[in-house]
Protein backbone atom coordinates (compact mmCIF):
# COMPACT_ATOMS: atom_id res chain seq x y z
CA UNK A 1 0.00 0.00 0.00
CA UNK A 2 1.13 3.43 -1.23
CA UNK A 3 2.02 6.46 1.82
CA UNK A 4 -0.57 8.65 0.38
CA UNK A 5 -2.69 8.27 -2.51
CA UNK A 6 -4.44 10.70 -4.83
CA UNK A 7 -7.98 8.99 -6.51
CA UNK A 8 -9.43 10.70 -9.19
CA UNK A 9 -8.50 13.99 -8.07
CA UNK A 10 -10.27 17.02 -9.56
CA UNK A 11 -9.09 20.79 -8.56
CA UNK A 12 -10.59 23.83 -10.23
CA UNK A 13 -10.09 27.65 -8.83
CA UNK A 14 -13.13 29.48 -10.36
CA UNK A 15 -13.01 28.27 -13.78
CA UNK A 16 -9.58 27.77 -13.92
CA UNK A 17 -9.35 23.78 -14.11
CA UNK A 18 -6.03 22.47 -12.73
CA UNK A 19 -6.57 18.91 -12.60
CA UNK A 20 -9.13 17.19 -13.95
CA UNK A 21 -9.24 13.11 -12.37
CA UNK A 22 -5.67 13.01 -11.22
CA UNK A 23 -4.54 9.73 -9.65
CA UNK A 24 -0.78 9.52 -7.97
CA UNK A 25 0.31 7.12 -5.69
CA UNK A 26 3.70 8.10 -3.19
CA UNK A 27 5.61 4.86 -1.88
CA UNK A 28 8.55 4.59 0.42
CA UNK A 29 11.95 6.14 -0.61
CA UNK A 30 10.93 7.18 -3.57
CA UNK A 31 11.41 11.37 -5.05
CA UNK A 32 8.82 13.08 -6.94
CA UNK A 33 9.40 16.20 -8.44
CA UNK A 34 6.44 18.78 -9.36
CA UNK A 35 7.69 20.66 -12.73
CA UNK A 36 6.03 23.40 -14.64
CA UNK A 37 5.68 27.00 -15.41
CA UNK A 38 5.08 29.26 -12.97
CA UNK A 39 0.62 29.06 -11.82
CA UNK A 40 0.81 25.81 -13.56
CA UNK A 41 -0.44 24.16 -9.78
CA UNK A 42 2.52 22.82 -8.12
CA UNK A 43 1.73 24.30 -4.68
CA UNK A 44 -1.79 23.29 -5.22
CA UNK A 45 -0.62 20.00 -5.55
CA UNK A 46 1.37 20.03 -2.45
CA UNK A 47 -1.43 21.10 -0.34
CA UNK A 48 -3.74 18.65 -1.84
CA UNK A 49 -1.26 16.04 -1.06
CA UNK A 50 -0.92 17.52 2.71
CA UNK A 51 -4.83 18.04 2.83
CA UNK A 52 -4.63 21.44 3.34
CA UNK A 53 -6.94 22.35 0.67
CA UNK A 54 -9.82 20.48 -0.20
CA UNK A 55 -10.48 18.47 -3.64
CA UNK A 56 -13.66 19.37 -5.30
CA UNK A 57 -13.93 15.59 -6.68
CA UNK A 58 -11.92 12.69 -5.73
CA UNK A 59 -10.56 11.57 -2.56
CA UNK A 60 -6.99 11.35 -1.05
CA UNK A 61 -5.40 8.30 1.12
CA UNK A 62 -3.60 8.65 3.22
CA UNK A 63 -1.70 5.37 5.49
CA UNK A 64 -1.73 5.86 9.24
CA UNK A 65 0.44 7.78 11.65
CA UNK A 66 2.61 9.30 8.72
CA UNK A 67 5.28 11.28 10.07
CA UNK A 68 5.21 13.92 7.52
CA UNK A 69 7.09 17.68 6.91
CA UNK A 70 6.42 20.63 4.95
CA UNK A 71 8.93 23.09 3.71
CA UNK A 72 6.81 25.83 2.47
CA UNK A 73 7.93 28.43 -0.70
CA UNK A 74 8.24 31.49 2.10
CA UNK A 75 8.17 32.02 5.70
CA UNK A 76 8.72 34.96 7.66
CA UNK A 77 9.66 33.04 10.86
CA UNK A 78 9.84 36.65 13.05
CA UNK A 79 12.03 34.91 16.51
CA UNK A 80 14.05 36.71 18.34
CA UNK A 81 16.20 33.62 19.42
CA UNK A 82 19.49 32.28 17.46
CA UNK A 83 18.85 29.42 15.31
CA UNK A 84 20.34 27.07 18.22
CA UNK A 85 17.68 27.68 20.36
CA UNK A 86 15.34 27.95 17.69
CA UNK A 87 16.00 24.15 16.24
CA UNK A 88 15.92 23.39 19.52
CA UNK A 89 12.68 24.58 20.47
CA UNK A 90 11.15 23.07 17.49
CA UNK A 91 12.79 19.80 17.81
CA UNK A 92 11.66 19.63 21.17
CA UNK A 93 7.79 20.05 19.26
CA UNK A 94 8.59 17.65 16.96
CA UNK A 95 9.93 15.01 19.39
CA UNK A 96 13.31 14.60 17.05
CA UNK A 97 16.56 14.54 18.34
CA UNK A 98 19.12 16.91 17.46
CA UNK A 99 21.64 15.77 14.86
CA UNK A 100 24.22 18.01 14.79
CA UNK A 101 26.28 16.74 11.89
CA UNK A 102 23.49 17.48 9.63
CA UNK A 103 23.63 20.89 11.48
CA UNK A 104 27.07 21.79 11.22
CA UNK A 105 26.70 20.28 7.46
CA UNK A 106 24.44 23.04 6.74
CA UNK A 107 26.62 25.79 8.13
CA UNK A 108 23.99 27.84 9.28
CA UNK A 109 24.86 31.37 10.44
CA UNK A 110 24.26 31.11 14.54
CA UNK A 111 25.30 34.19 15.23
CA UNK A 112 22.33 36.06 14.05
CA UNK A 113 18.67 36.11 15.58
CA UNK A 114 16.50 34.16 13.54
CA UNK A 115 14.26 37.21 12.32
CA UNK A 116 17.62 38.69 10.98
CA UNK A 117 19.00 35.56 8.94
CA UNK A 118 19.65 36.20 5.35
CA UNK A 119 16.94 34.82 3.07
CA UNK A 120 19.52 31.61 2.17
CA UNK A 121 20.07 30.91 6.16
CA UNK A 122 16.32 31.04 6.86
CA UNK A 123 16.12 28.53 4.16
CA UNK A 124 18.66 26.60 5.24
CA UNK A 125 16.88 26.61 9.05
CA UNK A 126 13.87 25.36 7.50
CA UNK A 127 16.02 22.84 5.55
CA UNK A 128 17.12 21.29 8.77
CA UNK A 129 13.86 21.08 10.43
CA UNK A 130 12.48 19.28 6.97
CA UNK A 131 15.16 16.58 6.26
CA UNK A 132 16.40 15.71 10.00
CA UNK A 133 15.77 12.82 11.57
CA UNK A 134 13.73 9.89 9.57
CA UNK A 135 10.77 11.12 8.15
CA UNK A 136 8.08 9.36 6.05
CA UNK A 137 7.05 12.07 3.62
CA UNK A 138 8.89 15.40 2.99
CA UNK A 139 6.85 17.97 1.12
CA UNK A 140 9.01 20.43 0.06
CA UNK A 141 8.40 23.85 -2.14
CA UNK A 142 10.76 25.33 -4.42
CA UNK A 143 13.53 24.59 -1.76
CA UNK A 144 16.80 25.54 -3.67
CA UNK A 145 15.94 29.10 -4.80
CA UNK A 146 18.34 30.92 -1.77
CA UNK A 147 20.91 28.48 -1.77
CA UNK A 148 24.82 28.83 -2.52
CA UNK A 149 26.63 25.98 -4.06
CA UNK A 150 27.96 24.43 -1.99
CA UNK A 151 24.89 24.27 0.02
CA UNK A 152 22.81 22.56 -2.70
CA UNK A 153 25.50 19.72 -2.68
CA UNK A 154 24.79 19.31 0.81
CA UNK A 155 20.93 19.30 0.35
CA UNK A 156 21.35 17.20 -2.31
CA UNK A 157 23.48 14.59 -0.29
CA UNK A 158 20.90 14.62 2.90
CA UNK A 159 18.27 13.71 0.01
CA UNK A 160 19.76 10.64 -0.90
CA UNK A 161 20.63 9.51 2.02
CA UNK A 162 17.22 9.97 3.07
CA UNK A 163 15.57 8.34 0.23
CA UNK A 164 17.93 5.41 0.47
CA UNK A 165 16.11 5.65 4.22
CA UNK A 166 12.86 5.12 3.30
CA UNK A 167 11.45 9.03 3.04
CA UNK A 168 9.19 9.46 0.29
CA UNK A 169 9.87 13.35 -1.10
CA UNK A 170 7.23 15.22 -3.15
CA UNK A 171 9.65 18.46 -4.51
CA UNK A 172 7.98 21.34 -6.45
CA UNK A 173 11.06 22.51 -8.44
CA UNK A 174 12.47 24.67 -11.31
CA UNK A 175 15.86 22.88 -10.86
CA UNK A 176 15.56 19.38 -12.44
CA UNK A 177 19.03 19.10 -13.10
CA UNK A 178 20.08 18.45 -9.53
CA UNK A 179 18.74 15.25 -9.30
CA UNK A 180 20.36 13.83 -12.54
CA UNK A 181 21.88 11.04 -10.11
CA UNK A 182 18.83 10.45 -8.20
CA UNK A 183 16.40 7.96 -9.23
CA UNK A 184 13.28 9.96 -9.43
CA UNK A 185 9.80 10.27 -10.68
CA UNK A 186 8.83 13.67 -12.49
CA UNK A 187 5.36 14.75 -12.93
CA UNK A 188 4.97 17.61 -15.91
CA UNK A 189 1.88 19.96 -14.49
CA UNK A 190 1.99 21.96 -17.88
N1 LIG B 1 -6.61 30.18 -3.02
C1 LIG B 1 -6.64 30.39 -4.33
N2 LIG B 1 -7.69 30.99 -4.90
C2 LIG B 1 -7.76 31.20 -6.22
N3 LIG B 1 -6.80 30.83 -7.09
C3 LIG B 1 -5.73 30.21 -6.58
C4 LIG B 1 -5.58 29.97 -5.18
N4 LIG B 1 -4.41 29.34 -4.98
C5 LIG B 1 -3.83 29.20 -6.18
N5 LIG B 1 -4.63 29.73 -7.15
C6 LIG B 1 -4.35 29.74 -8.58
O1 LIG B 1 -4.05 28.41 -8.98
C7 LIG B 1 -3.02 28.43 -9.97
C8 LIG B 1 -1.87 27.55 -9.50
O2 LIG B 1 -1.21 28.16 -8.40
P1 LIG B 1 0.04 27.46 -7.71
O3 LIG B 1 0.50 28.38 -6.63
O4 LIG B 1 -0.34 26.08 -7.35
O5 LIG B 1 1.08 27.42 -8.91
P2 LIG B 1 2.63 27.05 -8.91
O6 LIG B 1 2.83 26.07 -10.04
O7 LIG B 1 3.06 26.60 -7.56
O8 LIG B 1 3.29 28.43 -9.29
P3 LIG B 1 4.75 29.06 -9.03
O9 LIG B 1 5.74 28.29 -9.90
O10 LIG B 1 4.59 30.48 -9.48
O11 LIG B 1 5.03 28.96 -7.55
C9 LIG B 1 -2.64 29.88 -10.18
O12 LIG B 1 -3.35 30.35 -11.31
C10 LIG B 1 -3.12 30.57 -8.92
O13 LIG B 1 -3.45 31.90 -9.15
Amino acid sequence: MSLIELREVSKRYGDHTLFENLSLSFDTGTIHLLVGKNGSGKTTLLKLCMNRIQTDSGSIYHQKKLKCRYMPDFVELPYVDRPFTFISWMLSIMRVPLDLKWLSELDIDMGSEVSNLSKGNKQKVLLYLSLVGSPDVVFMDEPFTALDDKTIKVVMKRIAYLQAQGTCMIISTHEIKLFSKLDVVIHALD
